[in-house]
This record gives C-alpha cells, sequence and structure tokens, in this order.
C-alpha cells in the first residue's frame, strides 16, 4: 500500500481565530490521539439532513485553537455544501493537527489515521469522514481498520476513490452557467480564464478547458506545476500577480481565503468561480464583490460534485448516468442563485445560503 504523506513542509499554516459567537455545532470531540500524541479534532456542526459528511484535513497549525477554529468552520460549511446539492447528509469535518516544527513520516501518519478511526467510531455513527487536504484514499483504508464510518477508500478494497474527477466536473458546470449568466452564452471557446492552483481539481480543470478552446492563463506556488502549463500552451504567472491579469474569469483553485478585499479591489475578471473551499477572507467580501459588479459563483456550490460522488456513487447500485446528472445539476443551482441575487439584490452568498436553509428548514 502506498501511504502518502501529510507535506513535511506545508504551503502555509493555518492561523485562524475562535469565533465569539458560542458554537451552534451538535458535538465537537477533541482528543488527543494515543498513539500519535496529536490533537484531533472532529466536529458535527448537523445531522438535521442525515449522517455528516464531510473529509479529515491532515495539516500544519500554530496552535491547536487554530485547528479547533478551523474544524468548526469547514464543519459548518459542510452543512451548508451538503445542503444545498440536495444530498440526505449533514455537515462535519475532521483536523489532525500537525504542531510546528514536526514532520510526519509514514508510521506516525498510520498512527494518526488510526486515531482518527477511533475518534469517529466513538460518535457512533453521527459522522462519516473522507479525504481532504492532506490526506488520500489510501489513507482512508487506514482509518477503515477502526471505523465503518468512512468512504473515498481505494478501488481495490472496493471504494470509490478519489472524488476529484466529479469535483472538477462540478466547477466546468458550473463555470458554463457562470458564462452563460454573465455573457449570455455558455462559450468557453476564447474565453480568458485564470486558474490559480494546478492540483488534482485545477489540473483537470485546466486541461479541459484547453480542450475546449480556452485561453489560459494558470499558476501555482509549486514551480513544479509549469509544466502542464507548457503542456497546455498556456501563460504562466507568479502566484501572487494572478488575480491582476485581466480575463474573464478567475478561477480559485488553491487552498481558502484568497478572495481579500485587497484582492477583490484589484481583480480585472467579470466572474469568479472555482474549487478553493472557503474563498472569501471574511463574509463581507461577498458585498464587496457585488459593488464591483464581479459576478462569484458561491465555492460551496461550485465544489459539491466531490460530496456528490462520495454520497451517491458509493450507494448500492450507483448508477453512472444519476451520477452525471446530479453533477450537472450543479450548474443549474450555479444559474438560479446567480438569477436569485440579482432578483432580490443581494449577495450570491446570501442567495446560496437561502437554498440551502430552505432545505434544512423543510426537515425540521
Ligand atoms: N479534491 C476535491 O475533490 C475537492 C472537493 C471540494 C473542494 N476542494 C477544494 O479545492 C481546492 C483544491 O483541491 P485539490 O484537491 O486540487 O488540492 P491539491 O492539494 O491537489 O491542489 C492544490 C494546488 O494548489 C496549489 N496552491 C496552494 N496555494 C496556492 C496559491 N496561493 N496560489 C496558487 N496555487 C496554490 C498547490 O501547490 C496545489 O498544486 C482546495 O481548496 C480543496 O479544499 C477539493
Amino acid at each position: 500500500m502506498t501511504i502518502t504523506h501529510a507535506p513535511a513542509t506545508p504551503a502555509a499554516e493555518v492561523s485562524a481565530a475562535l469565533p465569539t459567537e458560542a458554537p451552534e455545532h451538535e458535538r465537537v470531540l477533541i482528543t488527543r490521539g494515543p498513539r500519535s500524541g496529536l490533537t484531533i479534532i472532529v466536529a458535527v456542526h448537523s445531522t438535521r439532513l442525515g449522517q455528516a459528511l464531510g473529509g479529515a484535513r491532515l495539516w500544519r497549525y500554530g496552535h491547536w485553537t487554530d485547528a479547533l477554529a478551523d474544524a468548526l468552520r469547514l464543519s459548518q460549511a459542510m452543512t451548508m455544501k451538503n445542503a444545498a446539492a440536495g444530498l440526505a447528509r449533514g455537515g462535519g469535518k475532521s483536523v489532525i493537527a500537525i504542531p510546528r516544527g514536526v514532520s510526519l513520516d509514514e508510521r506516525a501518519t498510520r498512527d494518526a489515521m488510526l486515531d482518527l478511526g477511533d475518534a469517529v467510531e466513538s460518535l457512533g455513527g453521527a459522522y462519516m469522514t473522507a479525504e481532504d487536504v492532506g490526506t488520500s484514499a489510501e489513507l482512508m483504508a487506514v482509518v477503515h481498520e477502526r471505523t465503518e464510518h468512512v468512504c473515498g477508500l481505494p478501488a481495490e478494497q472496493g471504494g470509490v476513490g478519489e472524488p476529484a474527477d466529479a469535483t472538477a466536473a462540478g466547477v466546468y458546470a458550473s463555470i458554463l452557467a457562470t458564462l452563460g449568466h454573465v455573457f449570455g452564452s455558455a462559450g468557453v471557446s476564447g474565453r480568458h480564464f485564470v486558474v490559480a492552483g494546478l492540483g488534482q481539481v485545477g489540473g483537470r480543470l485546466a486541461r479541459s478547458l484547453a480542450a475546449a478552446g480556452a485561453r489560459l492563463t494558470v499558476t501555482d506556488v509549486a514551480g513544479a506545476k509549469r509544466a502542464l502549463a507548457d503542456e497546455l500552451g498556456a501563460i504562466w504567472v507568479e502566484p501572487e500577480e494572478a488575480h491582476l491579469v485581466e480575463a474573464d474569469v478567475f478561477v480559485p483553485c488553491g487552498l481558502g481565503g484568497v478572495l481579500t478585499h485587497d484582492v477583490v479591489d484589484a481583480l480585472r475578471v467579470r466572474a469568479v468561480v472555482g474549487a478553493a473551499n472557503n474563498q472569501l477572507a471574511s463574509r463581507d467580501v461577498a458585498g464587496h464583490l457585488t459593488e464591483r459588479r464581479i459576478v462569484w459563483a458561491p465555492d460551496f456550490v461550485v465544489n459539491a460534485g466531490g460530496v456528490i460522488y462520495l454520497d451517491v456513487a458509493g450507494m448500492p447500485g450507483a448508477d453512472q448516468a444519476a451520477l452525471d446528472a446530479r453533477i450537472a445539476g450543479i450548474g443549474d443551482t450555479v444559474a438560479s442563485v446567480l438569477r436569485s441575487a440579482e432578483e432580490h439584490g443581494t449577495t450570491t452568498l446570501a442567495a446560496a445560503e437561502r437554498i440551502a436553509r430552505e432545505r434544512l428548514d423543510a426537515a425540521r
């Protein structure tokens, strides 16, 4: 079995303040993994629509409370994502905090996954985990040694594997819907896209856009990704310059928090549509985008292809055509969010949250 290590030197530590308001989460488990010694947090935000589903993040944090803040925020976002996607799933997330100065070898990574499996199992089925940043399908197979409440195992072990294809397909459908809204035509050919982050999702997306005749400018903090730019005939820019490029659509596919007020001031695009989770550095950035007449397709609607895949493909008798239709439906949801924001004079964030809340309220 291949063990994929958490990055030995992650690009950035996550630093997030704990919210001042009391959390609305149903359960939050904070435990020290007996094997790994690492702080493991499992946040179950809501099970109103069903078992909570959300990935396990293995990442470096300056302080364990930063990991807690991340888990609280990410699990709440999963509730909105799963509800907006029409899944019978609640929202949850787990975070394993790697302390500053610590690198995990194969043994330590395995111990962390076994500890995570025990933590998930202790919740008695309230939460199902999956891969996320820093973990993989192979690592989920280790979690599976301790709990049944894990999905996205490798295909060789009867699992459905990694969801990046489905996520990329959902982002692509969202891009088409956004082009239709902004330009009155969903044609990709000749449109100029700036793809920031050429990983599992961004790389696939860049290939699909190039194949459809798009003009591409791309970037990544990992210089090795330049080879893909050359292969696709894309223009390469440095990561800190990507948001300055004049283009039709900015496509953030790296980590979250990319849309700060300064970045929004500098953007020279008509729309932002990308895979990255939690793109807004703060909620009020949604209003700033609206003021600048930049159409933002909300991330938790756009990137739901992965979670739809994990949920639908894992069901007995799952059918590819039904799955494809569900993922293509992300484009319809994006179109209705953009229309609703325009009609009601709200931000696209508020319009997307209204769809999710309606589904949650209907399940009361
Ligand atoms: N993989 C999925 O199915 C999935 C599902 C939903 C959401 N997402 C989100 O989409 C984003 C990308 O996921 P992924 O699976 O492709 O991750 P990945 O780790 O495979 O790729 C991320 C890429 O972005 C690059 N990057 C990081 N920060 C950057 C920056 N500031 N500027 C430019 N490049 C940067 C990294 O070097 C890497 O190549 C993440 O935010 C993830 O949470 C992914």
